[in-house]
């Protein structure tokens, strides 16, 4: 007797196998989550359906099971990571919102890394004591050139995913590849490395701004939050406002934990309306902390004067 790829999957969920996990993605048609095949739920068989990848799961209209808590499992390199993520429900979000959530990119060592690394002199080019700017409480620091591996990784790669909306944004030519995006950022005198890690305290905050480093501006960046909400902080949300002409602004909070990444708009962005498409202005900040620490790497992708 052959067995199917769905017996063995169900055989896998049935002894709740962790080796499984990120393998394929149990979806429970009477709860509309789905779950890792570890999860300890006990669902009935005839409720069960597979997905091979966690985006086809999300696509098919299922949420992620609040006790495995799917969305948070990373495992692979980056460029698989990234490769899993639905591009086109990123695109339509960042269409609508002006930002969109890719999930989690970074594992907890990763991510604990970097803010250990936060210490370390050599790694930085200036380190910005926010209330001295009046851009809030707290401070950031810029990596000099060489960025540590990860952190180019992340910059090269992410900018090649989200290449064609800043096209579609701007009408703009923008190359494909982020070391020839590099070289028009020094076309305009802009050499410097943009990508760096925020850290706050209890009581610190982060003004609503844009990231507008000189002429050059690509109209996307990421932030990837390094501490988990609820454990290592409290408060501290990532908000956004949204100004559209002869309007109020509208706030957007967006959820993110340990390891998620999101993209927004840096500054402008088209927004579809019933006569036609307008620009919107963005700008972002941070809530104040209420306690803990807070880490967050910010990608940049244009350079800096
Ligand atoms: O700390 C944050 O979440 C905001 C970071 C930020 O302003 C940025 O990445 O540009
Ligand atoms: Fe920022």
């Amino acid at each position: 007797m052959s067995t199917t790829i769905d017996e063995m999957r169900w055989k896998a969920v049935v002894a709740r196998d962790a080796r499984a996990n990120g393998q394929f993605w149990s979806c429970v048609r009477t709860t509309g989550v789905y779950c890792l095949p570890s999860c300890a739920g006990r669902p009935k068989r005839e409720n069960v359906i597979f997905a091979a990848r966690r985006a086809d799961a999300e696509r098919a209209g299922f949420r992620p099971c609040k006790r495995c808590r799917p969305d948070r499992f990373v495992s692979g390199n980056l460029s698989e990571r990234l490769g899993a993520i639905d591009w086109s429900r990123v695109t339509t979000d960042l269409n609508q919102n002006g930002w969109a959530s890719l999930g989690r990119i970074l594992n907890d060592s990763e991510c604990a890394d970097l803010i250990d690394n936060y210490d370390t002199p050599d790694c930085y080019r200036s380190t910005v004591h926010m209330r001295r700017h009046s851009f809030g409480e707290g401070e950031y620091k810029y990596f000099s050139y060489p960025l540590p591996p990860l952190v180019a990784e992340l910059r090269t790669k992410l900018y090649a995913a989200i290449v064609p909306v800043a096209r579609a944004w701007t009408g703009q030519t923008y190359p494909a590849d982020h070391a020839d995006y590099r070289r028009q950022c020094k076309a305009k005198g802009q050499t410097r490395p943009t990508p760096l890690i925020l850290k706050y305290g209890p009581g610190d905050y982060n003004r609503l701004h844009q990231d507008l480093y000189g002429d050059e501006v690509f109209p996307i960046q990421i932030a990837i939050l390094l501490s988990q909400p609820g454990k290592d902080f409290d408060g501290g949300e990532f908000v956004m406002t949204e100004q559209s002409p002869r309007k109020q602004s509208r706030a957007m909070v967006a959820p993110l934990e340990k390891g998620f990444a999101i993209a927004f708009a840096v500054n402008e962005r088209p927004k579809e309306g019933a006569r036609g498409t307008y620009k919107v202005k963005m700008r972002h900040g941070v809530s104040e902390i209420r306690s803990g620490s807070r880490y967050c790497l910010g990608i940049i992708f244009h350079n800096a004067i």
